[in-house]
């Protein structure tokens, strides 16, 4: 059997280290050549310079900024490939300038992100970690925990219905929830009621959750107006990203009760995440991690091993990007 060096086989450009998405590094390195550019001794832009005319390939974590900038100094790069579902950190106008494609992980994770959303909306309605935290300390002293809202008959809105929407469409009907969404456009093979407006969607429903991407478009899409639509006993779940609510005057909504809590998975500036909402048991909080499980980070490195395969076989790539 011809055994190959690390440096016959296709190089794949890394520019921080993984963190919990982290692509088992056994995997890629029986079948790439890792250029890991954070154990270089090199300042990113020279150790970027001395392979320049070479790179085609990178895998790029959601903290790694692929911007004009940094795509400068990458000639010849022709392939971006992210591990995740958004895919926000990376120019996407410079990347279609330049004819660079880009892959996402597809629904690896959708599954796992459905799960949380609804896990929140059920944390937040049915007060689940503040009566875990009420247990572990006053029950005695204290006597009934105030009770939470149910679940089943409440109307839902969702923000944007790609894969993760429908999965969540799909478990809230499971639980007898009235489902509508709001999307760039109306899928016409859905049965759920669609509105064009957010707004309009927040003043319909008894919760939101949001699962879109984050664009120029979606950037602070639920502001001001869409809280005060969502009104007082009104839930907001965010499971896309931080940015696409207006953070501060989400704070503030739930800071004077203008809204009736949030489960949030996503912040504006990760990991700072607002101190006011610590204290507050209408907010169930988690750290970015809605997507990950063991299973679905093993699936999305499948996808991630798939692409560059594809890639430099000149063949279709497995999941090219494509937003909802
Ligand atoms: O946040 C996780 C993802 O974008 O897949």
């Amino acid at each position: 059997m011809v055994q190959f060096q690390s440096q016959d086989l296709p190089q794949l450009l890394i520019i921080h280290p993984p963190l919990s998405l982290a692509i088992a590094e056994s995997q890629l390195s029986q079948k790439f050549h890792l250029l890991k550019a954070w154990e270089s001794e090199l300042p990113l832009d020279q150790f970027l310079t001395t392979y320049a005319c070479s790179v085609q390939a990178m895998l790029c974590y959601p903290f790694t900024q692929v911007n004009a900038d940094l795509l400068r100094l990458l000639p010849a790069l022709k392939l971006v490939v992210s591990p995740t579902a958004g895919v926000n950190n990376i120019d996407l106008v410079e990347c279609r300038r330049r004819g660079i494609s880009v892959t996402t992980s597809g629904s690896a994770f959708s599954e796992d992100v459905a799960d949380t959303a609804v896990g929140l909306l059920i944390d937040v309605r049915r007060k689940i970690s503040a009566a875990d935290r009420f247990v572990k300390g006053l029950w005695t002293s204290k006597g009934d925990y105030p009770l939470g809202s149910k679940l089943g008959g409440k109307r839902v809105g969702i923000v944007g219905l790609g894969s993760i929407g429908s999965a969540i469409g799909k478990r809230l009907e499971a639980f007898g929830c009235i489902v509508s969404y709001n999307s760039r456009s109306k899928n016409p093979s859905l049965t759920y009621p669609f509105y064009s407006s957010v707004h309009e969607l927040a003043a319909n429903n008894d919760a939101l959750i949001i699962c879109c991407p984050l664009t120029d478009q979606t950037h602070h899409m639920i502001n001001k107006e869409v809280l005060s639509a969502l009104g007082r006993k009104e839930v907001i779940v965010n499971v896309g990203r931080g940015a696409i609510i207006d953070e501060k005057e989400l704070v503030r909504f739930l800071v004077h009760g203008e809204i009736g809590g949030a489960g949030l998975d996503v912040f504006e500036n990760e990991p700072h995440v607002p101190e006011e909402l610590f204290a507050l048991d209408n907010v169930v909080l988690s750290p970015h991690n809605a997507a990950f499980t063991p299973e679905s980070v093993e699936s999305s490195s499948r996808i991630v091993i798939a692409n560059l395969e594809a890639f430099f076989s000149n063949e279709p790539l497995v999941t090219p990007f494509m937003d909802d």
